[in-house]
């Protein structure tokens, strides 16, 4: 077969982008293509809005705080046409990290238009036949709309149209208190609208208990609401929809919020006919992100497993790594980190505590640290929320924190779930002082102080004094 090209991407998201950016880097003949806007959803729905809002939402809770530290602010005054533009600002500020020209620049070629895959090897777009020995596919997932009943019959927002809301919702009714569900509820209440969220579990189920609890009474302080039960039925018009719970609740409110999770975009170009198996969720894929047909990749959110920006990077790295070196690359979801950012934040990498008792009985520990012992956010007057260091033996497995910030307190974690670093080398760092981060060393610390501190190191600083108070 002649190919013109060396690998083909579909899809020019956060995965798609690395896997196509990686390869042209490498010098190989790629191309990718997009369908719709590139930067995908990370950019245009996603990551980038989702997190500008909850800035503006942050700024107003600051003003509306009593007086604090002896300074008072005025009441914030929210103007929406200012948090739609703050938005659309951020998004534009980024776009050219994604563009077509950026990664015409890297050497890539790009084409606008929605692929089909129609063989082993050969990609169909806008009239054209392309053809190379490796595929990427990287089509993202679209939000998951349940089969509630009346829902087709009434205006409902997802991610795909919440950002374009030109007027503020009086009352935002969310369906699910999932991550979506949580960063929203608390951004639109915050920006002064009534907010109710319904979920029929644990919001946030798949986070740290203690921390989610912390975050939904900050949320139910700031008048969020929370109705526990699934939302069964929907009705009503714009301005005034009502959903139906399982548990005979009914509230109206002017918008409704579908965050119920993510479908894997997989159907309408060529998968099933050619029959590449599919997941419950997603393409199914080993441990190299290979579908069943060996040299069609599936990275992102397309495939079955996590879906966050920083995962469909990684894959697409590993996969432009594996496609350019011709070795064997395995993803690795050990130190898995992920950040939810309400406030204040939960931060999550590796285990839970939960997950990791499940997995290794009592083998388990768990140091906690609270920030009520961390001077900076003494300081601050912001001692919320915890760090909780998961340890077998000495090992870590996993971490989880709340607090202010908490997602940018990671790092030290990743290094050592990966063996890279240990406890005992971050108990014995310098860190400056006074900052957040000391949290991080004071529970790696903890993990050895009854070693430091022990029987033995006591024992010889005695014999040590003894020797100095005789020969002195
Ligand atoms: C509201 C919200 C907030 C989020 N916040 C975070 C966050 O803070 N941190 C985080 O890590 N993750 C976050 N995520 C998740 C993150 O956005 C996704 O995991 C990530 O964007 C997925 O990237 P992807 O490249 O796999 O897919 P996508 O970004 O969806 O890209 C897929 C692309 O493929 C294109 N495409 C599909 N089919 C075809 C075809 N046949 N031909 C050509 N092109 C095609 C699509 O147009 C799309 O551009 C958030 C998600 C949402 C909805
Ligand atoms: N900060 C971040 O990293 C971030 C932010 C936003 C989104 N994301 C990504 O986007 C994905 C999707 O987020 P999401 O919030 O839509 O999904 P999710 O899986 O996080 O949560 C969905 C929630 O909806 C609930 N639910 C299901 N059916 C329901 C019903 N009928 N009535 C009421 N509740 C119902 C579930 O119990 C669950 O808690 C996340 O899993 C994550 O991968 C990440």
């Amino acid at each position: 077969m002649k190919f013109t090209h060396d690998a083909i991407v579909i899809g020019g998201g956060a995965a798609g982008l690395t896997a196509a950016g990686g390869c042209a880097l490498f010098g190989l003949n790629v191309v990718l293509i997009e369908g719709n806007k590139m930067g995908g959803e990370c950019l245009n729905n996603g990551c980038v809005p989702s997190k500008a809002i909850i800035t503006a939402a942050k700024r107003a809770q600051e003003a509306r705080e009593e007086k604090r530290y002896g300074v008072q602010l005025a009441a914030p005054q929210v103007e929406w046409a200012g948090v739609h533009k703050h938005i659309h600002d951020a998004i534009a500020h980024i776009a050219p990290h994604d563009s077509k020209e950026t990664f015409e620049e890297m050497g890539c070629e790009v084409i606008m238009g929605r692929a089909t895959v129609t063989g082993k090897h050969t990609v169909e777009v806008g009239g054209r036949t392309l053809k190379a020995p490796r595929i990427v596919i990287a089509t993202g997932s679209e939000p998951f709309v349940p089969p509630i009943d009346g829902l087709d019959s009434v205006p409902y927002l997802t991610n795909e149209n919440l950002f374009e809301l030109t007027e503020q919702p009086e009352h935002l009714v969310i369906i699910g208190g999932g991550v979506i569900g949580m960063e929203m509820a608390q951004s639109f209440r915050r920006l002064g609208s009534e907010v109710t969220v319904i979920e029929p579990g644990k919001p946030m189920g798949r986070d740290d208990r203690e921390s989610v609890q912390i975050v939904v009474d900050t949320m139910k302080d700031e008048g969020v609401r929370f109705v526990e039960g699934k939302g069964t039925k929907v009705e009503g018009k714009t301005g005034a929809i009502t959903v139906h719970t399982d548990g005979g609740e009914a509230i109206t409110g002017s918008h409704l919020l579908i965050a119920v999770g993510r479908s894997a975009r997989v159907s309408g170009f060529g998968l099933e006919e050619l029959g590449i198996e599919l997941g419950r969720n997603g393409i199914k894929v080993d441990a190299r992100r290979r579908t069943s047909m060996k040299n069609i990749y599936a990275i992102g959110d397309c495939r079955e497993g996590p879906r966050l920006t920083h995962v469909s990077g990684y894959e697409g790295s590993n996969v432009a790594l594996e496609i350019t070196t011709g070795l064997p690359t395995k993803v690795d979801w050990k130190a898995l980190p992920w950040c939810t950012y309400t406030e204040p934040e939960v931060a999550q990498i590796g285990l839970t505590e939960e997950d990791a008792r499940k997995e290794y009985g009592d083998k388990v520990t768990v140091i906690k640290e609270g920030f009520d012992h961390n001077e900076r956010a003494i300081a601050e007057d912001s001692t919320k929320g915890h760090l909780k260091v998961i340890l077998k033996g000495k090992k870590v497995i996993g971490a989880s924190i709340c607090g202010k910030n908490a997602g940018e307190l990671l790092l030290p974690f990743t290094q050592s779930i990966t063996g890279k670093s240990d406890t005992f080398s971050l108990g014995s760092a310098i860190i400056s002082y006074p900052t957040r981060s000391e949290i991080s060393k004071a529970a790696a610390f903890s993990a050895w102080e009854p070693t430091v501190f022990g029987s033995l190191p006591k024992k010889y600083a005695g014999f040590v004094a003894k020797m100095r108070r005789t020969f002195n």
